[in-house]
């Protein structure tokens, strides 16, 4: 007999999800030893023109009837956002039907309602492909790293804003025209927000810290900053320095082992890093383990043909558990670690500041960075009069002194503005 499959949403991934289930309908049975059948896709507009081949009578607007028909074995949700999905997952795992989602924005708010569902019913709850997209990097670290102990999880996890800065870089090109670009390619969440603000690098940072730690953490939790003040100046400032501006993700257990730092936001990274070299929509991620030592995932992060690569692999997980009687619930948190805040988070900056060009200005703005405890690693100046320019990287300290720094020097009559402000990381590789 076939497995039933209800697919919720039938977009960028959903339409992919169709396509790769129809191609590879023989291989797949083969893999599960049982025909895939899709039995009903619930959208939001049936009247809209869709080139999936298949039956228009499957489409409905009624997900919640499809996700608890008797006859519906699995669902497929990948329609994102907050509701009606969470609402639609409860509802499925309640009915007995596992659930395989891409849906990084719900897992990071609802993660463990959604756990602890799916536990309590015996149903499989898979969401490979929430995070970079066709990257195997959940199952490693539910998984294969169960044994290990994750000091830091540390990468590139949104194509879109990859996409874009790497055309800043590489072609000097406008903020404007890459975003459209990366819409037009179905990278981009329906609501680039999302994307550019940091709020999905920050979703998808939760769900792997939680994983990595074993500690429960929500997208509330992660300091998060987007890429909408990035300027051609701070590219053009860290390609002076060697570097590559870069959004990334960095959970990262303390030293003590009693807490844990989650933060997304944008750093110029030495050009010899291996992420200053992911290109495009690529993702790449940084697993560094006490026992396994560093390891790095690489590949496409966002699009509809390689996400549902990622949504089909979890299916077809699903499919053998039900057939080997089964189901791989997350386990339950086995640690409460506390999330430290960004102020305590050791790192450096590069401030670029617009200056009048005249004696003392560099003495009053060391005294800034001395008064509260910041060293200065190197400064230059750019440019002479109107466009005189002071640039400084400090040495490392903690967030809120080097933040509290920048706040002063807004204040000294000698800088007419603050013209950059980006963090400087050179993690190990
Ligand atoms: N695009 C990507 O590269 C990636 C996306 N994801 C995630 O996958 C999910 C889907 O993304 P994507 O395919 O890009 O999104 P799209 O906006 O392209 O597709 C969303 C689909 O959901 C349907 N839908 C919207 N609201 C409802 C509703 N209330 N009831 C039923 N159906 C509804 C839409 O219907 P209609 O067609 O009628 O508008 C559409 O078919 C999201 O969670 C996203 O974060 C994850 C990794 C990568
Ligand atoms: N909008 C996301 C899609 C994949 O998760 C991205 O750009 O990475």
């Amino acid at each position: 007999m076939a497995l039933k499959v209800a697919l919720l949403g039938c977009g960028v991934v959903g339409s992919e999800v169709v396509r790769l289930m129809n191609e590879q309908s023989t291989e797949l049975a083969a893999r599960i030893g049982t025909p895939l059948e899709i039995g009903g896709i619930a959208v939001r507009r049936t009247g809209r023109v869709r080139d999936t081949g298949l039956d228009p009578e499957l489409f409905t607007t009624d997900a919640m009837s499809l996700v608890t028909r008797p006859d519906i074995d699995l669902v497929v949700e990948v329609i994102g956002g907050i509701e009606p999905a969470r609402s639609l997952i409860l509802a499925a795992v309640k009915a007995g039907k596992s659930v395989v989602t891409a849906n990084k924005a719900l897992l990071a708010e609802d993660g463990e309602v959604i756990h602890d569902a799916a536990r309590d019913a015996g149903v499989d709850i898979y969401y490979e492909a929430s995070v970079a997209g066709a990257i195997p990097l959940l199952r490693p670290l539910r998984d294969s790293l169960a044994g290990d102990r994750i000091n830091r999880v540390l990468g590139i996890v949104n194509g879109t804003t990859n996409y874009i800065l790497d055309r800043m870089d590489a072609l000097g090109a406008g903020f404007a025209e890459s975003l459209e670009e990366a819409q037009a390619l179905g990278y981009a969440e329906s609501d680039p927000t999302a994307d550019v603000e940091g709020f999905d690098a920050a979703a998808k940072a939760a769900i792997l810290a939680r994983l990595a730690f074993h500690t429960p953490v929500t997208a509330a939790d992660v300091h998060r900053e987007g890429i909408t003040e990035v300027t051609a100046g701070d590219i053009v400032s860290a390609q002076a320095m060697g570097c590559v501006v870069k959004l990334l993700a960095i959970c990262q257990r303390s030293e003590d082992g009693a807490s844990v730092g989650v933060r997304v936001h944008p750093v110029m990274l030495p050009r010899e890093h291996p992420l200053a070299n992911v290109k495009e929509a690529y993702n790449a991620v940084f697993v560094e383990a006490e026992s396994a030592g560093r390891l790095m995932f690489y590949g496409a992060g966002a699009g509809g043909s390689p996400t549902a690569s990622a949504v089909l692999g979890d299916v077809v997980a699903i499919a053998r558990n039900r057939r080997a009687g089964t189901f791989a619930a997350d386990g339950d948190d086995d640690s409460v670690l506390a999330v430290h805040p960004m102020g305590e988070t050791v790192t450096r900056y590069h401030v670029a500041l617009d200056v009048a060009d005249r004696p003392g200005v560099l003495a009053a703005v060391a005294e800034v960075y001395a008064a509260n405890g910041v060293s200065i690693k190197n400064v230059r100046q750019e440019g002479h009069g109107e466009d005189a320019q002071l640039v400084l990287v400090s040495h490392q300290a903690p967030d809120a002194a080097l933040a509290r720094t920048v706040e002063q020097l807004r204040t000294l009559d000698m800088v007419r503005a603050v013209a950059s402000v980006m963090r400087v990381e050179a993690f190990q590789h």
